[in-house]
């Protein structure tokens, strides 16, 4: 059988939200943002069992008021999590002790994914070994200079895609990437880019705009307005 893992990150600390309540803990609709997350991974037939990445001191909160709370029954592991994003999903792979084939590692902070995605990346994964999920980019992209902000360049936008989550990919790739990863000290804003600096290729499948990340103080009057629809 081809296990599929969903590994859920949700062991930030919500610095950008600013909230005394970390993000992933805020209720919308008297929901907590996490509880929406595991629930669409919970709903799709083809997820096996999830794992969810936490900060250590939390465990036992989210485990009672979580995942007991909503009967999220496939949530088959709650761990800790590290310092940086990378060092929670690698506590997350860690822990699925090598017994799936595939791993989604999605964000905790983005509660709106569409099982549609979820699948259609899996699809993808399942054909190219690597994919992550994202939408083409709506405004111009300009870079700059980090310290005197001239535009250096406009990169054509028809090649630029935002890119989100799930990312998904073979277990012992993802592994492996991990691993050389670690013995290079590389630091990355997501998954794939450890597939990149590995030498593997990814493939983008295509989501749509409502799978946001729950960021900033605005991300939560979107997300009320999404749970309207
Ligand atoms: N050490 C970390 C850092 C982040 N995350 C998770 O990775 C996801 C995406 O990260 P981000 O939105 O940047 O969350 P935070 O790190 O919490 O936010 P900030 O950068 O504003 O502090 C979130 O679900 C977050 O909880 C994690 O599991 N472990
Ligand atoms: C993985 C990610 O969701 C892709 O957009 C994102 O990089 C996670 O966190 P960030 O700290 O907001 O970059």
């Amino acid at each position: 059988m081809n296990k599929v893992t969903a590994i859920i990150v949700a062991g930030g600390s919500g610095k950008r939200m600013g909230t005394a309540v970390k993000k992933q803990y805020i209720q919308l609709k008297g929901k907590e943002i996490l509880a929406y997350t595991i629930e669409a991974f919970e709903n799709c037939s083809f997820i096996n069992d999830i794992i969810v990445v936490v900060a250590e001191e939390e465990i036992d909160y989210v485990r009672e008021n979580i995942i007991r709370k909503y009967k999220l029954n496939k949530v088959s592991q709650i761990v800790g999590g590290g310092k940086e994003r990378q060092d929670s999903v690698y506590n997350g792979l860690k822990a699925t002790k090598g017994e799936s084939t595939y791993v989604m590692i999605h964000d905790g902070a983005r509660p709106f994914v569409k099982k549609e995605t979820i699948y259609k990346c899996l699809l993808n994964t399942q054909k190219n070994k690597a994919s992550i999920v994202a939408v083409p980019v709506k405004d111009t992209i300009k870079v700059c200079n980090t310290r005197t902000h001239r535009v250096e360049s406009t990169p054509d936008r028809k090649k630029l895609w935002s890119i989100q989550t799930p990312q998904s990919f073979e277990y012992e790739l993802l592994m492996k990437a991990y691993s050389y990863a670690k013995k290079q000290n590389l630091q990355v804003t997501d998954d794939s880019m450890i597939i990149e600096a590995f030498g593997e290729d990814v493939y983008i499948t295509e989501g749509d705009y409502t799978n946001i990340k729950i960021t900033t103080p605005e991300d939560l009057i979107i997300g009320e307005v999404l749970l309207q629809k």
